[in-house]
């Protein structure tokens, strides 16, 4: 299926739309697009032969978006791990996420992990969910993301990798042929990828093969405005598959 894509700014700028005249708060729109995730999820790696998730958490909007999915993994019956190191603790919504984790008896794993704790933690699980940075990431990747992009790619052709809204360490434009800015460590070739809202150019590059389209939030009349594809959701499911 072709698609047109939404350039890093022009997604920002229909977010502050949405979270502006449009009238949604930023608790929705992370609760649909955490929702559109775990769907994605369960529908490609189900907790029958996947269901020790571990998933990977950023600072920002991304890493929520990946505090909501592991919550609803855990009521589509996975056992979630959550490794956040990087919490804004002054973040109201944040806290409640996390708040909500804990009462669901979710693992949350805050303390920045050792090279050989994080190795073990990947190995473990069974897939991992990449929640550490979408459309507002501007390369190269800081501490400590760099590491853990290094681990991730070591097991990208062995283990589900599920991407939200943009592979981290991607141009979020430009997609991973970036040579000149970063180096080929730290570009994942994940085997699925949740883009959300609309797909982003650098979207374009992936190879793996999984790609849905989340975040059910956009009305018609918005779309056109932006020129916007919305394809056809399935019935009331929060993803449509866009590579079949
Ligand atoms: N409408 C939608 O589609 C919605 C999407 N959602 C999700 O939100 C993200 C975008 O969230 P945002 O908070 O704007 O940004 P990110 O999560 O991508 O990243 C922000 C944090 O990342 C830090 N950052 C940026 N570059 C780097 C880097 N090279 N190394 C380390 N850290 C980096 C940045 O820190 P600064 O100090 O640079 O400010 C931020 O802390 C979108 O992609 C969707 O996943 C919403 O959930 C719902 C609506
Ligand atoms: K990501």
């Amino acid at each position: 299926m072709s698609f047109k894509v939404l350039s890093s700014t022009v997604a920002a700028a229909v977010d502050k739309e949405l979270m502006s005249t449009v009238g949604f708060s930023i608790d929705q729109l992370m609760e649909l697009a955490g929702l559109s995730v775990a769907q994605a999820v369960y529908k490609t790696y189900p907790p029958s032969t996947h269901n020790k998730v571990l998933v990977i958490c950023g600072p920002g909007n991304n890493g929520g978006d990946g505090l909501v999915a592991s919550r609803h993994l855990k009521l589509f019956g996975y056992t979630p791990t959550v490794y956040y190191p990087k919490h804004k603790s002054s973040n109201v919504l944040f806290n409640n996420l996390l708040t909500q984790l804990k009462t669901f008896k979710i693992d949350v794993l805050q303390n920045e992990l050792s090279n050989s704790e994080l190795k073990s933690l990947i190995n473990e699980n069974d897939q991992i969910i990449d929640a550490i940075f979408g459309f507002s990431f501007h390369p190269p990747l800081r501490s400590p993301f760099d590491t853990i992009i290094e681990h991730l790619k070591q097991v990208e052709t062995s283990k589900p990798i599920t991407c939200v809204d943009c592979p981290t360490g991607w141009d979020v434009d430009k997609g991973p042929n970036i040579a000149d800015l970063v180096d080929a460590k730290y570009i994942l070739n994940p085997s699925s990828l949740v883009s959300l809202t609309a797909p982003k150019p650098g979207s374009k590059f992936f190879k793996g093969n999984y790609h849905y389209l989340g975040g059910r939030f956009i009305s018609k009349e918005m779309a056109q405005k932006w020129d916007i594809d919305i394809p056809n959701y399935p019935g009331v499911d929060q993803v449509v598959r866009l590579n079949i």
